[in-house]
Protein backbone atom coordinates (compact mmCIF):
# COMPACT_ATOMS: atom_id res chain seq x y z
CA UNK A 1 0.00 0.00 0.00
CA UNK A 2 1.37 3.51 -0.93
CA UNK A 3 0.80 6.50 1.15
CA UNK A 4 -1.43 8.15 -1.56
CA UNK A 5 -4.36 8.33 0.67
CA UNK A 6 -2.34 10.35 3.46
CA UNK A 7 -3.12 14.24 3.96
CA UNK A 8 -1.07 16.56 1.75
CA UNK A 9 -1.48 19.65 4.36
CA UNK A 10 1.86 21.25 5.82
CA UNK A 11 3.20 19.97 9.32
CA UNK A 12 2.70 21.67 11.44
CA UNK A 13 0.19 23.70 10.25
CA UNK A 14 1.92 26.79 11.78
CA UNK A 15 5.63 28.61 12.08
CA UNK A 16 7.08 26.64 14.66
CA UNK A 17 10.34 26.56 16.72
CA UNK A 18 12.04 23.20 16.69
CA UNK A 19 11.57 21.55 19.63
CA UNK A 20 14.14 21.95 22.75
CA UNK A 21 14.69 18.58 24.62
CA UNK A 22 14.96 19.61 28.17
CA UNK A 23 18.56 19.36 29.80
CA UNK A 24 16.66 16.65 32.51
CA UNK A 25 15.07 14.83 29.76
CA UNK A 26 15.65 10.58 29.58
CA UNK A 27 18.42 10.06 27.33
CA UNK A 28 18.58 7.87 24.66
CA UNK A 29 18.05 4.03 25.92
CA UNK A 30 16.12 5.02 29.03
CA UNK A 31 12.90 3.26 29.92
CA UNK A 32 9.94 5.22 30.72
CA UNK A 33 8.33 4.59 33.67
CA UNK A 34 4.67 4.67 33.29
CA UNK A 35 3.43 8.12 34.03
CA UNK A 36 0.46 7.51 36.19
CA UNK A 37 -0.55 3.86 37.48
CA UNK A 38 -4.49 4.60 36.46
CA UNK A 39 -3.77 5.82 33.11
CA UNK A 40 -5.35 3.40 30.60
CA UNK A 41 -2.47 3.69 28.34
CA UNK A 42 0.59 2.83 30.26
CA UNK A 43 -0.95 2.40 33.81
CA UNK A 44 -1.59 -0.79 35.52
CA UNK A 45 -5.26 -1.44 34.17
CA UNK A 46 -7.35 -4.40 33.55
CA UNK A 47 -7.45 -4.35 29.91
CA UNK A 48 -5.60 -1.49 29.16
CA UNK A 49 -2.93 -0.93 26.42
CA UNK A 50 0.01 -1.50 29.13
CA UNK A 51 2.32 0.74 26.57
CA UNK A 52 6.23 0.76 27.55
CA UNK A 53 8.39 3.16 25.89
CA UNK A 54 12.15 3.87 25.35
CA UNK A 55 13.78 6.91 24.15
CA UNK A 56 15.48 6.81 20.97
CA UNK A 57 18.04 8.77 19.01
CA UNK A 58 17.20 12.15 17.88
CA UNK A 59 14.38 12.69 20.17
CA UNK A 60 12.33 9.55 18.92
CA UNK A 61 10.12 7.76 21.47
CA UNK A 62 9.89 4.58 20.35
CA UNK A 63 6.48 2.87 22.03
CA UNK A 64 4.84 -0.90 22.02
CA UNK A 65 1.51 -1.64 21.93
CA UNK A 66 0.67 -5.00 22.36
CA UNK A 67 -2.64 -5.71 20.71
CA UNK A 68 -4.91 -8.43 22.63
CA UNK A 69 -8.51 -9.74 22.43
CA UNK A 70 -9.74 -6.91 24.86
CA UNK A 71 -8.97 -4.43 22.16
CA UNK A 72 -10.69 -5.48 19.47
CA UNK A 73 -13.60 -3.23 17.51
CA UNK A 74 -14.30 -6.07 14.16
CA UNK A 75 -13.71 -9.94 15.11
CA UNK A 76 -9.61 -9.97 15.30
CA UNK A 77 -9.10 -6.93 14.45
CA UNK A 78 -7.69 -3.74 17.15
CA UNK A 79 -10.54 -0.97 17.56
CA UNK A 80 -9.66 2.59 15.73
CA UNK A 81 -10.56 4.08 18.62
CA UNK A 82 -8.49 2.50 20.90
CA UNK A 83 -5.51 2.30 18.13
CA UNK A 84 -5.57 6.25 18.25
CA UNK A 85 -5.58 6.12 21.74
CA UNK A 86 -2.24 4.15 21.84
CA UNK A 87 -1.01 6.88 19.46
CA UNK A 88 -2.60 9.74 22.14
CA UNK A 89 -0.19 8.13 24.52
CA UNK A 90 2.47 7.54 22.84
CA UNK A 91 2.71 11.34 21.36
CA UNK A 92 1.81 12.65 25.11
CA UNK A 93 4.73 10.54 26.24
CA UNK A 94 7.10 11.84 23.78
CA UNK A 95 5.88 15.65 24.15
CA UNK A 96 5.68 15.05 28.47
CA UNK A 97 9.06 13.54 28.53
CA UNK A 98 11.09 15.35 26.12
CA UNK A 99 10.00 18.44 26.85
CA UNK A 100 8.42 18.16 30.62
CA UNK A 101 5.77 20.63 29.82
CA UNK A 102 2.49 19.50 31.20
CA UNK A 103 0.53 19.58 28.16
CA UNK A 104 -2.13 17.94 27.39
CA UNK A 105 -4.35 16.87 23.75
CA UNK A 106 -5.92 19.37 21.66
CA UNK A 107 -5.94 17.89 18.37
CA UNK A 108 -5.23 14.24 17.25
CA UNK A 109 -5.58 12.96 14.03
CA UNK A 110 -5.33 8.82 12.44
CA UNK A 111 -4.63 7.98 9.28
CA UNK A 112 -5.54 3.75 9.63
CA UNK A 113 -3.68 2.23 6.66
CA UNK A 114 -3.47 -1.31 7.28
CA UNK A 115 -5.52 -3.65 9.54
CA UNK A 116 -3.81 -4.67 13.15
CA UNK A 117 -4.74 -7.96 13.88
CA UNK A 118 -5.18 -9.03 17.44
CA UNK A 119 -1.93 -10.49 19.04
CA UNK A 120 0.18 -8.47 17.23
CA UNK A 121 2.63 -5.57 18.27
CA UNK A 122 2.45 -1.83 16.81
CA UNK A 123 5.49 -0.23 16.93
CA UNK A 124 5.42 3.08 17.61
CA UNK A 125 8.07 5.87 16.91
CA UNK A 126 6.55 9.14 17.57
CA UNK A 127 8.81 13.00 17.70
CA UNK A 128 8.10 16.46 18.21
CA UNK A 129 8.22 18.12 15.11
CA UNK A 130 7.68 22.03 16.37
CA UNK A 131 6.84 24.31 19.16
CA UNK A 132 4.50 27.75 18.52
CA UNK A 133 4.41 29.15 22.41
CA UNK A 134 1.75 26.96 23.96
CA UNK A 135 1.35 24.88 20.69
CA UNK A 136 3.66 21.77 20.90
CA UNK A 137 3.68 19.40 17.50
CA UNK A 138 3.79 15.71 17.19
CA UNK A 139 4.05 12.96 14.48
CA UNK A 140 4.19 9.20 14.83
CA UNK A 141 4.12 5.94 12.68
CA UNK A 142 2.93 2.52 14.14
CA UNK A 143 4.46 -0.45 12.30
CA UNK A 144 3.32 -3.87 12.49
CA UNK A 145 5.32 -6.14 14.70
CA UNK A 146 8.48 -4.51 14.69
CA UNK A 147 10.11 -1.25 14.42
CA UNK A 148 10.64 -1.82 10.76
CA UNK A 149 7.45 -3.43 9.87
CA UNK A 150 4.97 -2.50 7.50
CA UNK A 151 2.98 1.07 8.83
CA UNK A 152 -0.41 0.80 9.56
CA UNK A 153 -1.68 3.40 11.28
CA UNK A 154 -0.09 7.40 11.79
CA UNK A 155 -1.23 10.05 13.77
CA UNK A 156 -0.50 13.68 14.08
CA UNK A 157 -1.25 15.55 17.13
CA UNK A 158 -1.29 19.38 18.68
CA UNK A 159 -0.43 18.99 22.44
CA UNK A 160 -1.62 22.51 24.22
CA UNK A 161 0.76 23.47 26.77
CA UNK A 162 -1.02 23.89 30.38
CA UNK A 163 -0.53 24.65 34.18
CA UNK A 164 -0.18 22.18 36.69
CA UNK A 165 -3.43 23.17 37.80
CA UNK A 166 -5.01 22.08 34.84
CA UNK A 167 -5.52 18.67 36.74
CA UNK A 168 -7.01 19.66 40.32
CA UNK A 169 -9.12 22.08 39.13
CA UNK A 170 -10.50 20.18 36.12
CA UNK A 171 -9.83 16.44 37.08
CA UNK A 172 -9.33 15.09 40.89
CA UNK A 173 -8.17 17.67 43.38
CA UNK A 174 -5.85 15.18 44.54
CA UNK A 175 -4.34 15.04 41.31
CA UNK A 176 -1.08 15.71 42.52
CA UNK A 177 -1.03 13.66 45.24
CA UNK A 178 -1.81 10.63 42.71
CA UNK A 179 1.07 11.80 40.50
CA UNK A 180 3.29 12.06 43.11
CA UNK A 181 2.48 8.58 43.78
CA UNK A 182 4.66 7.71 40.93
CA UNK A 183 8.31 8.75 42.11
CA UNK A 184 10.01 9.67 38.94
CA UNK A 185 7.05 12.22 38.19
CA UNK A 186 7.78 13.74 41.62
CA UNK A 187 11.11 14.90 40.80
CA UNK A 188 10.33 15.74 37.00
CA UNK A 189 7.43 18.23 37.70
CA UNK A 190 8.17 19.53 41.44
CA UNK A 191 5.19 18.13 42.68
CA UNK A 192 5.15 18.48 46.32
CA UNK A 193 1.82 17.30 47.83
C1 LIG B 1 -0.67 16.62 37.65
C2 LIG B 1 0.75 16.44 37.08
C3 LIG B 1 0.82 16.34 35.62
C4 LIG B 1 2.12 15.80 35.21
C5 LIG B 1 2.13 15.44 33.79
C6 LIG B 1 2.79 14.12 33.64
C7 LIG B 1 3.34 13.98 32.27
C8 LIG B 1 3.90 12.65 32.08
C9 LIG B 1 4.48 12.52 30.76
C10 LIG B 1 3.76 12.04 29.77
C11 LIG B 1 2.49 11.35 29.84
C12 LIG B 1 1.40 11.93 29.03
C13 LIG B 1 0.64 10.87 28.31
C14 LIG B 1 -0.81 11.23 28.30
C15 LIG B 1 -1.41 11.04 26.95
C16 LIG B 1 -2.86 11.37 26.95
C17 LIG B 1 -3.09 12.84 26.87
C18 LIG B 1 -4.53 13.17 27.00
O1 LIG B 1 -5.36 12.35 26.82
S1 LIG B 1 -4.99 14.75 27.44
C19 LIG B 1 -6.76 14.59 27.61
C20 LIG B 1 -7.51 14.99 26.37
N1 LIG B 1 -7.43 16.40 26.16
C21 LIG B 1 -8.10 17.27 26.93
O2 LIG B 1 -8.80 16.95 27.86
C22 LIG B 1 -7.95 18.71 26.56
C23 LIG B 1 -9.28 19.46 26.71
N2 LIG B 1 -9.12 20.81 26.20
C24 LIG B 1 -8.70 21.81 26.99
O3 LIG B 1 -8.48 21.64 28.19
C25 LIG B 1 -8.48 23.14 26.33
O4 LIG B 1 -9.23 23.25 25.16
C26 LIG B 1 -6.96 23.36 25.97
C27 LIG B 1 -6.11 23.33 27.27
C28 LIG B 1 -6.45 22.30 24.99
C29 LIG B 1 -6.80 24.73 25.31
O5 LIG B 1 -7.55 25.67 26.04
P1 LIG B 1 -6.92 27.04 26.52
O6 LIG B 1 -8.07 27.91 26.95
O7 LIG B 1 -5.87 26.80 27.57
O8 LIG B 1 -6.18 27.68 25.29
P2 LIG B 1 -6.73 28.04 23.84
O9 LIG B 1 -6.45 29.49 23.64
O10 LIG B 1 -8.12 27.56 23.61
O11 LIG B 1 -5.75 27.17 22.90
C30 LIG B 1 -4.36 27.44 22.90
C31 LIG B 1 -3.91 27.44 21.46
O12 LIG B 1 -4.13 26.12 20.92
C32 LIG B 1 -5.00 26.18 19.78
N3 LIG B 1 -5.89 25.03 19.80
C33 LIG B 1 -6.49 24.47 20.85
N4 LIG B 1 -7.21 23.43 20.48
C34 LIG B 1 -7.07 23.32 19.14
C35 LIG B 1 -7.57 22.42 18.16
N5 LIG B 1 -8.38 21.43 18.49
N6 LIG B 1 -7.20 22.59 16.88
C36 LIG B 1 -6.36 23.59 16.52
N7 LIG B 1 -5.84 24.49 17.43
C37 LIG B 1 -6.22 24.34 18.69
C38 LIG B 1 -5.80 27.47 19.97
O13 LIG B 1 -6.31 27.94 18.73
C39 LIG B 1 -4.75 28.37 20.57
O14 LIG B 1 -3.91 28.82 19.52
P3 LIG B 1 -3.32 30.32 19.53
O15 LIG B 1 -2.49 30.45 20.78
O16 LIG B 1 -4.52 31.23 19.56
O17 LIG B 1 -2.51 30.40 18.26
Amino acid sequence: MSDKRLPVTPWPPVRTEPPLVHADAPGPGVKLEMHYVECFGCGDVDNGLHMHSTVGEAGVVYSQFPVTAAHQGAPGLAHGGLLACAFDEALGSTVGNLLRRPAVTGKLETDFLRPVPVGTTLFIAAKVDGVAGRKIYASADGHLDSADGAVAVRARGLFVQVGLDHFTRNGDPDALKKFSQTPSRRADWDINP
